[in-house]
């Protein structure tokens, strides 16, 4: 009989920890005798409980006691107990010795006088249990041994069952593990029944349970080979792909243990040269376990308040992301279900690749020949690269790329394939910390940067690069000495990873800047009024669910016309867009708001300011919000929810520097992205602008003044704007067109009815091809010589382009380079 994965996984794990294939045979067949055949609370935490089980009863067998039915009785104490069967020895090995696992928690050892010890989860328990006994037991210090009395028992007994049975119910219902063990949650000792217990009520005995984290160096990884987003805090992101199957090749298909089952496990693990931190917690697998899909994550690279979070309570989080972010209505939408049918579809998928392509996944045994000649054998990571040469790649692979200067070959770590000799096929996706990027700096490796060679690019272990092969979705090739970098340059704060590609030159990172997703204020901002209010003003605190489907629209539709901006597709109506559009393309026709005395003129001089040249009034839309009724899916929430379009950065060829473009096609009318900066006053932003004389590209402070004339006199700090150069989005990539520019910017009023705070929110302007640049008519006058930002010279291309003059005569004039908003 062929083994069941959770054997090997078993067998794997405690192998890393130094445990025999024997010994963990034995214990996991009591465990499972003891869980009735549960798999779930024994393989949660990289089969904690097995672990921990293992060690306590060799510690305990070490100290003369034996474990009962899960229980671990002292020998002297217990002499009349019914033992489960002697615990077997480690064949004349030294007993095993628990590893230092918790470096987190304090130690609160039974034994002062012994090496410390990690301090269990039951010693936390016993200490709150202690506390809440203190009455007898207050000069019980807390190191010395603790002894237990019949009700002790009859709490953890009780405490067991509720834990078991928990575990027990929850999963048919919502198939999620509760991950007890990583939570505040408690793992308790297992008792089958309580009659099986030898208690008296002298004292009885320790049950000290410890445990284990996943390993200190391991990245967050999912298996299943689908790429995740690195989290908010930091931590990396891996995807793996397994298959197992034994040295010929056949898959295991059943579940049991054997001998003959044992030791394929074993023959499978010490051939595996990968996951020296294959640890993690389970949370989705294929029929059978052959593709699973598990957490892991690393203490060395989470900050100091990193708290591992309650799985439950993750999924929750994210099913009502979904359930905001897509219109999913389906209250029987689960995650976990999606996670389920993404293993299953990728094993389904592997499976046609295999028939399709034949060749293209790689067999393990022949290819592992190769690396193990290769140089890159010795990588930090003890991964082989792969090998995979999609048919498809190798046929675009027509130029030969250069490496750049700072780029160590062994460094080379992007999405690849890797592969583990004799059977094991791991392909692994890896996203690298963002904050090297987005911040300009060069990274700490060169981890993520793709240099391909034709040449190289082959099967010959003998050269490493054959061995760094990418990842054909991320890596396009268009036959010039190509860099890419592929990250996600939001940090994992958009819905959609947002790519960075430079096909073009080797300019390598954007230079720097914090991403944003939301604009924040500037930490000096002379702001003194509220920039969101919760109230009844243009609010529907009565409406619910979707406020588009309302026969007669919500008050938020008043700004628009008592109509609402949107479509149920989510798009700009028609007609709005046209009437913003010819507000653009003929704003002489349309009204211009004067001030009395105008914020932007006094801004350049206090003393003497000039005349208002006037502000083009523009259309608003207004969304629904938290103080409305309605749902974040409401149809008129569309801005707020956020990018919802797959976007990229890439170097452009005309020498306008980086732009945007969207992966897919889009229609009329789509929201692309919102303008993102630090909230300024416009003085403040003046003065930024004076003291910043380098005219960098990223210098793109835009004033939010669509409404400045109706206050006649607005006050400096109402007198708002918008500062993309040290925080932004990835709006601060627009490039410039002066005529026909696919998007145009309209004011979006969210959570404030008047008009002093908005967003700028880009949609396009008509459709728009997949991969062509996103443009939008900064609004510069090129002949304005006055302005302090020198603007730009022009390439955008457009017929229409403003920006006429020779060349020779740009560099000499003061250009006016001030985004009209
Ligand atoms: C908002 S940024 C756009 C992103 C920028 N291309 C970059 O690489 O970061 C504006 C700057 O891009 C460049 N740019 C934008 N549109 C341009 C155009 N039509 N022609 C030439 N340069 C342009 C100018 O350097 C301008 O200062």
């Amino acid at each position: 009989m062929a083994p069941n994965q959770k054997i090997i996984d078993a067998h794997r794990a405690m192998r890393e920890m130094g445990i025999s294939d024997g010994t963990t045979k034995e214990y996991l067949k009591k465990l499972l005798k003891v869980y009735d055949n549960n798999w779930a609370p024994i393989e949660e935490g990289n089969f904690t409980a097995l672990a921990n089980y293992i060690f306590e009863s060799e510690e305990l067998k070490e100290k003369g006691a034996k474990r009962v039915n899960g229980v671990d009785i002292p020998r002297d104490d217990c002499e009349a107990a019914p033992f489960e069967g002697e615990v077997s020895s480690f064949s004349g090995q030294p007993p095993l010795k628990r590893p230092k696992l918790e470096k987190h928690l304090g130690d609160i050892s039974s034994d002062a006088t012994s090496t410390p010890s990690p301090r269990s989860y039951l010693e936390v328990e016993r200490t709150e249990h202690s506390q809440n006994h203190s009455k007898n037991k207050q000069n019980q210090s807390v190191s010395a041994p603790r002894t237990y009395t019949r009700q002790d028992c009859e709490d953890l007994y009780r405490r067991s069952r509720e834990s078991v049975s928990v575990s027990r119910e929850q999963k048919p219902e919502s198939r999620r593990y509760s991950p007890t063990y990583l939570t505040n949650e408690k793992p308790t000792a297992v008792f089958d029944s309580m009659d099986e217990l030898p208690i008296n009520d002298s004292p009885q005995f320790e049950v000290p349970i410890s445990v284990i984290h996943p390993g200190d160096s391991s990245p967050v990884r999912i298996e299943g080979g689908v790429s995740v987003s690195n989290d908010s805090i930091g931590t990396q992101a891996l995807l793996e792909y397994r298959v197992p199957c034994n040295n010929s090749g056949e898959k295991f298909e059943d579940d049991g243990i054997s001998d003959q089952q044992a030791r394929s496990a074993a023959s499978l693990e010490h051939a595996s040269i990968q996951e020296t931190h294959s640890s993690g917690l389970e949370i989705a697998s294929s029929e059978i376990g052959k593709v699973k899909i598990s957490l892991q994550f690393n203490y060395a690279h989470v900050r100091p308040d990193f708290r591992v979070p309650d799985l439950n309570a993750v999924f929750k989080m994210v099913e009502d992301k979904c359930f905001n972010s897509y219109k999913i209505d389906n209250p029987d939408f689960s995650i976990q279900k999606v996670m389920q049918d993404l293993c299953q579809s990728y094993l389904d998928a592997a499976t046609e690749i295999n028939k399709d392509r034949g060749t293209t996944l790689v067999n393990g045994t022949p290819s592992v020949d190769l690396l193990k000649k290769s140089s890159v054998q010795p990588n930090v990571n003890h991964v082989f690269k792969l090998t995979i040469l999609e048919s498809s790649l190798k046929n675009s692979l027509n130029g030969r790329a250069q490496i750049p200067p700072h780029i160590s070959t062994n460094d080379l770590d992007f999405p690849s394939h890797n592969i583990q000799p004799k059977g094991k096929l791991l392909t692994t996706t890896k996203i690298e910390k963002d904050e090297d990027i987005v911040n300009g700096s060069q990274p700490s490796s060169s981890k993520g940067w793709v240099v391909l060679n034709q040449n190289e690019c082959t099967l010959d272990g003998a050269n490493p690069l054959s061995l760094v092969v990418p990842n054909q979705n991320e890596c396009i090739l268009d036959g010039t000495n190509t860099f890419h970098k592929v990250v996600d340059i939001s940090k994992g704060q958009e819905r959609f990873k947002i790519t960075v590609v430079n096909e073009v030159c080797t300019e390598n990172f954007p230079p720097s800047f914090h991403y944003i997703p939301r604009n924040l204020v500037y930490q000096n901002a002379y702001i003194h009024f509220p920039l969101a209010r919760i109230g009844d003003e243009a609010c529907c605190s009565s409406c619910d669910g979707d406020c588009l489907a309302l026969s007669v629209p919500c008050a938020c539709a008043a700004e628009t016309g008592g109509e609402f901006g949107y479509t149920v597709e989510g798009l700009v109506k028609k007609e709005f867009l046209d009437e913003c559009m010819s507000l653009y393309r003929d704003p002489k026709k349309h009204s211009f708001f004067y001030c009395k005395d105008c914020p932007l003129e006094r801004s350049k001089d206090e003393n003497l300011p000039d005349k208002c040249k006037g502000h083009l009034m523009r259309k608003f839309i207004k969304e629904c919000w938290s103080k409305c009724g309605c749902h974040i899916q409401c149809g008129n929430r569309v801005v707020q929810r956020g990018i919802s379009r797959e976007l990229q950065v890439f170097f452009t060829r005309e020498g306008k520097g980086w732009g945007i473009r969207a992966l897919h096609k889009l229609p009329r009318g789509a929201f692309v992205c919102e303008y993102v900066g630090e909230i300024l006053t416009n003085s403040e932003l003046y003065e930024r602008n004076v003291q910043n004389t380098d005219n960098k590209r990223h210098t793109y402070p835009v004033l939010l003044d669509a409404d400045w004339g109706s206050e006649g006199v607005l006050k400096d700090e109402e007198a708002l704007c918008l500062d993309a150069t040290y925080y932004g989005n990835v709006a601060r990539f627009i490039n410039h067109r002066c005529f026909d520019a696919n998007m145009i910017d309209i004011p979006v009023e969210i959570e404030t009815p008047d008009h002093h705070y908005y967003h700028i929110a880009f949609f396009t302007s008509r459709e728009v091809a997949a991969m062509e640049e996103l443009t939008w008519d900064y609004g510069i006058d090129f002949l304005d010589h006055d302005h302090p930002i020198k603007a730009f010279q022009c390439l955008c291309g457009s017929k229409g382009c403003r920006d006429l003059k020779p060349s020779t005569n740009r560099a000499s004039r003061s250009n006016r380079y001030a985004l009209r908003l």
